[in-house]
C-alpha cells in the first residue's frame, strides 16, 4: 500500500459514532454554519419519505442539526414528489432550475442544479432509494466537516449487502465499485486508492468547494467530484466515515453497464491527452429472432462549476 494512501487511511477515516447530533448542533452555531440536506431522486415514492421523515423528525424538529432537506426530483413518472413534500421536504423539480442551460438527463445533473436551489454552506447527498435509512448517516456525514476546518468533503464507508430474489448477499453491493471504479481509481488516480466507497452515494461538502468544480450529468457524478476535489484540495482535505451498513435497491446488471459506461467516460475525460472516447455502448439481448444488439449513448455532459455561473448570472448586461 502507498505511503501515503496508508496515513491517509490512518488519520482521514472516521467513524459515524464520534459525534452526536447535539454536540453538532452546537459546533454549527459556533461557526454560523447552515446545512442543506439533498435527496436525488427519480420514482422513488416507495423510500422516499421514510428517509425524509426520519431526516426531518430527528435532526429538523427534534435537534436542529439540518436547516433544510430537498428532494430534487429528476422528471419522477411516480407519486415520489408528493410523497416527500407529504414528509416534510421542499421538492424542487430539477427542469425548473437554472432553465437557461438547459435540462439533461441523470443524477449529476440534479445534483449540480441542487447547488442552485440550496442555501447551506454544507451540504449532505443521500439517495432516496435506501432501504432502513439511519438518520445517524447524516451525522457521521457532517462529524468531519464541523469539526476540522481542514476537511472539506466526506464520502460514505459501508457493507454493502446485495438483496437478491434468493436471498441477501453480504458484500455482494457496489458491484460498479468493484468491478470498474476501483481498479480505475487504483490505476490512474492511485492516492484514492484508499476509498472504500468510491462511489457511495452519501456524501458532505463545504458548498465552497463544491461550486468550484464540474458535476457530472449522469452517474459519473461521483467519481467525478472525487478526481476533481482531490486535485483542487490536495487528499488531507478529503475524509470517509463509517456508517456501518447500507441497503438499498438495485438495478440490473444491464442498467449497471450503462452506469458503468458513464463512470468510464468520466474518468477517460480527466486523463489527458487521451481521445475523445466514443459514447456509444453495445450491448446484447437474446430474443426470439436471435442476438439483438442495443446501442446505448453512454455520454455525458461536464456541467461547469457553479461559481462561474454565479459569475455569469451577476453580469451586467445578462438578458434575465
Ligand atoms: O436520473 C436520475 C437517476 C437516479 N437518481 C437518483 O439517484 C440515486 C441513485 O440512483 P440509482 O438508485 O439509480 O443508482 P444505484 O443506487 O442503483 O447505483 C437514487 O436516489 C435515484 O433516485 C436521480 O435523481 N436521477
Ligand atoms: O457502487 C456501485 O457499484 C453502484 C451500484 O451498487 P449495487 O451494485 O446496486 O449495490 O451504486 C453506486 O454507484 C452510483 C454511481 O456512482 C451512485 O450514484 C449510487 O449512489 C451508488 O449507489
Amino acid at each position: 500500500m502507498r505511503p501515503d494512501v496508508r496515513r491517509w487511511l490512518h488519520h482521514r477515516t472516521f467513524t459515524a459514532d464520534t459525534w452526536r447530533a447535539a454536540d453538532l448542533v452546537a459546533a454549527k452555531r459556533a461557526r454560523g454554519s447552515t446545512v442543506s440536506v439533498v435527496l436525488p431522486a427519480l420514482d422513488e415514492e416507495r423510500t422516499v419519505g421514510a428517509i425524509v421523515a426520519a431526516i426531518r423528525g430527528t435532526l429538523v424538529e427534534a435537534c436542529p442539526l439540518v436547516d433544510e432537506v430537498v428532494v430534487i426530483d429528476s422528471g419522477s413518472s411516480d407519486r415520489t414528489a408528493e410523497v416527500a413534500a407529504a414528509a416534510g421536504a421542499r421538492v424542487v423539480s430539477a427542469d425548473a432550475v437554472l432553465p437557461r442551460y438547459g435540462c439533461r438527463p441523470g443524477k449529476g445533473e440534479a445534483l449540480w442544479k441542487s447547488l442552485h436551489a440550496t442555501s447551506g454552506d454544507l451540504l449532505v447527498f443521500v439517495d432516496s432509494d435506501l432501504i432502513a435509512f439511519d438518520p445517524g448517516f447524516v451525522v457521521g456525514l457532517l462529524g468531519p466537516l464541523l469539526t476540522d476546518p481542514g476537511i472539506g468533503y466526506v464520502k460514505a464507508l459501508y457493507d454493502r449487502p446485495l438483496t437478491t430474489t434468493d436471498g441477501i448477499v453480504p458484500s455482494g453491493g457496489g458491484r460498479v465499485t468493484e468491478l470498474l471504479a476501483r481498479p480505475l481509481l487504483n490505476a490512474f488516480w492511485p492516492e484514492l486508492a484508499g476509498f472504500v466507497q468510491p462511489l457511495s452515494g452519501e456524501y458532505a461538502g463545504r458548498r465552497e468547494l463544491l461550486e468550484q468544480v464540474p458535476f457530472v450529468s449522469g452517474y459519473g457524478v461521483e467519481l467525478g467530484l472525487l478526481v476533481d476535489l482531490v486535485a483542487l484540495t490536495g487528499l488531507d482535505a478529503l475524509a470517509q466515515v463509517d456508517l456501518g451498513t447500507r441497503q438499498h435497491s438495485h438495478q440490473a446488471d444491464a442498467a449497471l453497464g450503462r452506469m458503468a459506461g458513464q463512470i468510464l467516460q468520466t474518468a477517460l475525460a480527466r486523463r489527458p491527452g487521451g481521445a475523445e472516447p466514443d459514447r456509444e455502448l453495445l450491448q446484447f439481448l437474446r430474443t426470439a429472432d436471435g442476438l439483438e444488439g442495443v446501442s446505448w449513448d453512454v455520454g455525458v455532459v461536464e456541467r461547469p462549476p457553479m461559481r462561474s455561473v454565479r459569475d455569469a448570472e451577476r453580469r451586467p448586461g445578462r438578458r434575465s
